[in-house]
């Protein structure tokens, strides 16, 4: 607007190199190439604009909405994206479509679960949006019971083919992005039935509605499931209801990699288990974790820069007033959010590592960390989507007032993204199978089985019971091995007490739902030990540019001595560290925010965010957020007249009638 950095002194206090830190975050150079070209590229296209989506009624965002998937589907084509590159677009324009569910999830789908013949049959298509798809999973009656779902597929050995079927209202499937108003077909989950027995939720590739006029099929009822929370925000995304009245598909649309259905109608099993129906759930939980670092860093940008132009109290002689960002609470409440971003991110790279690994492994028939994958891509997305949601909440409040307002982009930001704690799979439901898995580790210590992977510290279960810290200065907080030990002593711990006192249940299920809060504890603290541990393993990787490391080092000690702080409790009643211990990690904790004081703003830079990415006047790169904030009230369609619509019928008629009271 002025042309000037408002926030250059900050930046010029910056002690690393942020260009090696922006790598760092990107993954690779060749990762930041792509994402700094790409989010350029979106951002001066006037036709990917959204600064307006809050005002817009459904009907028109909706129909925005479909405008920018096709132009951006034109664009891709145009330029000739890699995959990479059309992934980074739809990333960078920022707006939830029935496109996330198309490459998300119907194409993942297919794939996992679908034949050699069913990819070569179906894929192509997908690929060329010749066909687009959603994911039909969840009904009206049940989302998180996959195996409570009630549509039908029964087998019909007549015409050889499967009758789709809902056969109460419970079963609508309800939910579904892109199904309500776009997609032509769909990965329907439905109980599959042959010769009169239930064989359990399997997928089926449903066409829904003409490929000639979009009309529904015959037997099929389909629609919008309306406004959710939040103006523009989801509702860009057409949820839908769906019901099917006896509608018939071939036999071979039913995903027939787990097992299949013969033409004489006999159900078939392949050697691989019956959960990788669920493998595209695991698939995307992992995409999830890797966004929730993204969600995050965007609302700590805004906030963090806001913290350092917004000024209150403390002027002294006339001077300028305090930066806010320089309140120990300030940082206290934002610091620890900045290193969540750098640790989300760090964890989502290795789970995704962890995650091509296990579907290597599958390939060769090799289904041993297959529960370990399901574990941590549960638990993480629960414990990085929980964290985000509150994070990003959090950022609305540092911002004070001027964060409620919509062009701060954080009650959009916020409202797109809490759904991440509901959907593919409830948080808690999630922490639930990770202290499943954790009960089952527990259980076999004793067997010779050695836990491997993210339990292999359950493997010191003895030294773990009964150490004790030898913290004795703050500054032993800043040794990895003291965290380490820590976190694992209160992760075992936590669990080996759950294992303990279900024990005294005589039916264990029982006693897993009487002790579940616990149970969720121990999940959680298991996770945040994942996290903690594959953050310092990051640090021991050859780290190029000057101060980098060192900037890393610290987040890493916030992350990890924030949770210390903040789950004291847990530390303290399991004996792992002593009330002083504690106390001393809240110092080093405060010197730590010191620290990264003078480098908040470089550190967000890093992201490399644009401002059109951002959406928000509060974090804008220069800093200049009072004329635009300013300006911005100016462009509101309520200021469009002076004196507002309505004034004559309501506000006129009442100021005479107290006019006339007043006289009388
Ligand atoms: C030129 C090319 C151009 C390319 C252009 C590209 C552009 C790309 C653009 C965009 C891409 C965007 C990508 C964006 C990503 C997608 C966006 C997301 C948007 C949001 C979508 C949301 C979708 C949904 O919500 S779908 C519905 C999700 N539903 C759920 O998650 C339900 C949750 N419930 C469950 O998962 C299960 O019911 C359960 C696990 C809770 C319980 O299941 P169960 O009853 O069957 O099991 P048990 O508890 O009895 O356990 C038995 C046994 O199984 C183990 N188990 C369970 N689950 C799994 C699993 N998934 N994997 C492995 N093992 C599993 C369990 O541990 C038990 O084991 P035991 O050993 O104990 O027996
Ligand atoms: C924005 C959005 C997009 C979605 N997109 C899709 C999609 O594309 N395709 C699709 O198929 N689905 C989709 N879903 C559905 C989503 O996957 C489900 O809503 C989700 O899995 C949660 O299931 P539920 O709604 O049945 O919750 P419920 O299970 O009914 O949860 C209600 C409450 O019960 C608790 N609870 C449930 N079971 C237990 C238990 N065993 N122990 C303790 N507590 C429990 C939960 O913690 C929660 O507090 C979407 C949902 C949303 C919000």
């Amino acid at each position: 607007m002025d042309g000037i950095d408002h926030l250059a002194d900050e930046r010029n206090k910056a002690q690393f190199d942020v260009d090696a830190m922006k790598i760092v975050w990107a993954g690779s150079r060749h990762a930041f190439e792509v994402s700094d070209r790409i989010s350029k590229l979106v951002a001066a296209d006037p036709g990917f604009r959204k600064d307006n989506r809050p005002m817009l009624g459904r009907n028109e965002l909706f129909k925005n909405t479909l405008r920018k998937a096709a132009y951006a589907w034109k664009r891709i084509i145009e330029l000739h994206l890699s995959e990479e590159e059309a992934a980074k677009l739809r990333f960078y324009v920022d707006e939830p479509a029935y496109t996330d569910l198309h490459w998300g999830m119907f194409v993942p789908a297919i794939k996992g679960q679908g034949t050699e013949e069913q990819q070569q049959k179906w894929l192509p298509l997908a690929y060329k949006m010749q066909i687009i798809g959603c994911y039909g999973q969840t009904e009206l009656g049940h989302g998180s019971n996959v195996q409570g779902l009630e549509t039908t597929a029964t087998f019909d050995p007549q015409t050889d083919e499967f009758v789709i079927h809902s056969p109460t209202l419970t079963s609508s499937k309800w939910w579904p992005g892109g199904l309500g108003k776009v997609s032509t077909h769909g990965v329907i989950y439905a109980r599959l039935i042959t010769d009169g027995r239930d064989h359990g939720v399997h997928g089926f590739i449903v066409q829904l509605r003409s490929l000639e006029d979009h009309s529904p099929l015959p037997g099929i009822t389909v629609g919008d499931i309306g406004m959710k929370f939040g103006n523009g925000a989801y509702n860009t995304m057409d949820n839908g209801v769906l019901r099917f009245d006896h509608v018939r598909i071939p036999r071979d649309q039913m995903l027939m990699r787990v097992s299949q259905v013969t033409r004489e109608g006999k159900y078939m099993q392949s050697d691989v288990p019956r959960q990788l129906v669920y493998g595209t759930m695991v698939y995307v939980r992992q995409t999830i974790v890797a966004d929730a670092s993204c969600a995050l860093s965007r609302a700590v940008c805004i906030a963090t820069r806001y913290s350092a132009v917004r000024r209150q109290f403390g002027s002294q002689d006339g001077g300028p007033e305090s930066q806010v960002i320089d309140y120990k609470t300030q940082q206290n409440r934002l610091f620890p959010l900045l290193a969540s971003a750098y640790a989300f991110r760090f964890v989502g790279e290795w789970l995704k590592w962890l995650y091509t690994d296990v579907t290597q492994r599958l390939q060769t028939n090799d289904f041993s960390t297959l529960p370990e994958a399901h574990a941590c891509t549960a638990g993480l997305k629960s414990v990085t989507t929980t964290a985000t949601a509150d994070g990003i909440e959090e950022c609305r409040k540092l911002c004070g007032g001027h964060g409620y307002l919509c062009t701060s982009g954080l009650p959009e930001l916020f409202a797109v993204y809490v759904p991440a704690c509901t959907y593919e799979g409830d948080n808690i439901v999630l922490l639930l199978q990770v202290a499943r898995f954790l009960m089952k580790t527990v259980s076999q210590l004793g067997s010779g089985k050695k836990p491997v992977g993210t339990t292999s510290y359950m493997g010191q279960i003895e030294h773990l019971m009964q150490c004790r810290s030898n913290v004795q200065r703050a500054e032993d907080w800043l040794k990895p091995s003291a965290i380490l030990e820590a976190f694992e002593s209160r992760a075992a711990r936590m669990s080996v007490a759950c294992a303990q006192n279900l024990t005294k249940f005589t039916n264990p299920e029982e006693g897993f739902a009487e002790l579940s809060a616990d149970l969720v504890e121990a999940a959680v603290a298991h996770c945040q030990l994942i996290i903690v541990s594959k953050f310092i393993e990051k640090l021991l990787q050859d780290i190029p540019g000057k101060g980098v490391r060192e900037q890393l080092e610290a987040l890493c000690n916030i992350y990890a001595l924030f949770l210390l702080h903040k789950h004291q409790g847990d530390f303290l009643s399991t004996g792992c560290i002593t009330a002083k211990q504690a106390s001393l990690a809240n110092d080093q904790l405060r010197s730590l925010y010191s620290q990264v004081r003078p480098n908040a703003i470089a550190l967000v830079d890093a992201f490399n965010y644009t401002d059109h990415f951002l959406g928000s006047i509060l974090g804008c790169y220069d800093g200049n957020v009072y004329p635009k904030l300013y300006e911005a009230a100016w462009k509101d369609p309520l200021n469009d007249s002076v004196v507002p619509e309505g004034y004559h019928e309501y506000i006129r008629p009442l100021l005479k009638q107290n006019l006339r009271t007043a006289r009388l």
